[in-house]
């Protein structure tokens, strides 16, 4: 019924397993998944695709390939070399639809990112998403980097006319840096299009009963999942920027340089090394602080606002996405909150910035699925396949 397209930034990013926890979520609520690799490359014939990974992980899906070629590489060259036919858009288009006839959900997951080529005519994973007029699910890293690729693939994607219907990320760290936090709200700004959820670095590594039982947890309501991502943000948001304390100065032991008066020399001196050539020195501002941005410096004592002139979501606010979990008191895009605490001073089910969100299991914790899902929104059941055709 309806056809979802999973792409990533580039390859090994976790776009199987991603997969497996949006068909592990959809198959509990009793919806029935297909699962449809076109071109499987990097994996021997007796071995396990992608789409066997999602079935180990998830449960009972439907797990269909069109073509497998040893070699890891872009689906077409690893084709053309191994002197077998490559799949085109048409063919996965065909393959997509008649799954689509008889299963509730269609997951069809690209290899490598959105614009590797699967034939001779360089056709891409975009090309066939627009073919069949599906909508895009984009998994993403979370660390420094990404929010490039992220957005080039946004354009990519809105360059075709395609619709993206969020970002999931990949695999969150138990102790992420300060880009993977900061990346939470840039992140969705870089796609255009909403967070949806995070999967657990190690999510790939649970048994296939504790991957299912947490799954729901690391999507969102629009995934058929509890995840909650204005909570996710306010547990993982960083400290607000502040800059380090200027530095007392301290006397020079060394006497004063004799100045001694040259005669004038009319050549042009080389400016000392390390100095730039183009006449963009930034400003010195007194005290030693260098001003790049033309803004006033922050006194001593006063805090700034963190990206205080941070985007809205697309629309002035997230409900363009069917979902308000975004959504912030008075409409406003999500801020960075300097606490883990929600607007009003409820505390967030993630207690603390050192305890695991729920569902992301604590380094050699089994599962860790039993959380309690405080403060989820509840959500209707929905009709088979409906959430991916808003
Ligand atoms: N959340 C995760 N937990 C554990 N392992 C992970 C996770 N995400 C990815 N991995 C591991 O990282 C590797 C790449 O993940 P995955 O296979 O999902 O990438 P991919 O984007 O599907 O790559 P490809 O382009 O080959 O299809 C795999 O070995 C997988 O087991
Ligand atoms: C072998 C690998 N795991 C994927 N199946 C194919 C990735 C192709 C990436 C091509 C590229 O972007 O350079
Ligand atoms: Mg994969």
């Amino acid at each position: 019924m309806a056809i979802v397209v999973v792409t990533g930034t580039g390859t090994e990013v976790g776009k199987t397993v991603a997969t497996a926890a949006v068909a592990a979520a959809s198959l509990a609520q009793g919806l029935s998944v297909a699962v449809l690799k076109p071109a499987q490359t990097g994996v021997a014939e007796h071995e396990p695709g992608d789409a066997a990974e999602v079935a180990r992980l998830a449960g009972p899906v439907t797990a269909a390939e069109l073509a497998r070629y040893p070699e890891p590489l872009a689906p077409v060259t690893a084709a053309l070399r191994s002197g077998r036919n490559p799949v085109g858009p048409e063919e996965i288009a065909e393959a997509a639809a008649k799954l689509a006839a008889v299963h509730d959900v269609v997951l069809v997951e690209g290899a490598g990112g959105l614009l590797v080529r699967y034939d001779e005519k360089g056709s891409t994973l975009a090309d066939t998403a627009a073919l069949m007029g599906a909508r895009v699910l984009l998994v993403a890293p979370a660390g420094l980097g990404t929010l490039n690729a992220t957005a080039l693939t946004a354009e990519a994607l809105a360059a075709r006319k395609v619709i993206c219907l969020g970002v999931i990320i990949g695999s969150w760290a138990p102790d992420p840096g300060l880009a993977e936090r900061c990346n939470i709200a840039d992140l969705p700004v870089a796609a255009n299009a909403p967070l949806l959820g995070a999967l657990p670095e190690r999510a790939a590594a649970l048994s296939p009963a504790a991957f299912r039982a947490a799954a729901a947890d690391w999507l969102a309501p629009e995934l058929g999942g509890r995840w909650d991502a204005q909570a996710f943000a306010a547990h993982y948001a960083p400290a607000p920027y502040a800059p380090a304390p200027e530095a007392a100065p301290t006397p020079d032991p060394s006497p004063a340089p004799e100045v001694s008066a040259a005669p004038y020399d009319p050549t042009p001196q080389q400016p000392p090394a390390g100095t730039a050539p183009y006449g963009s020195e930034p400003q010195q501002q007194p005290g030693g602080a260098t001003e790049r941005y033309g803004s006033v410096p922050p006194q001593p004592g006063e805090s700034i606002p963190p990206h205080a002139s941070h985007p809205q979501q697309p629309g002035g606010s997230t409900a363009a996405y069917g979902s308000d979990s975004q959504q912030q008191p008075g409409g406003e895009a999500s801020p960075y909150p300097s606490d883990s605490r929600q607007p009003g001073g409820q505390a967030t089910p993630y207690a603390s910035a050192d305890q695991p969100a729920p569902g992301l299991p604590a380094q050699g914790e089994p599962g860790g699925t039993d959380a309690p899902a405080g403060g989820v929104p509840a959500q209707a059941p929905p009709m088979p396949g409906d959430r991916f055709s808003r």
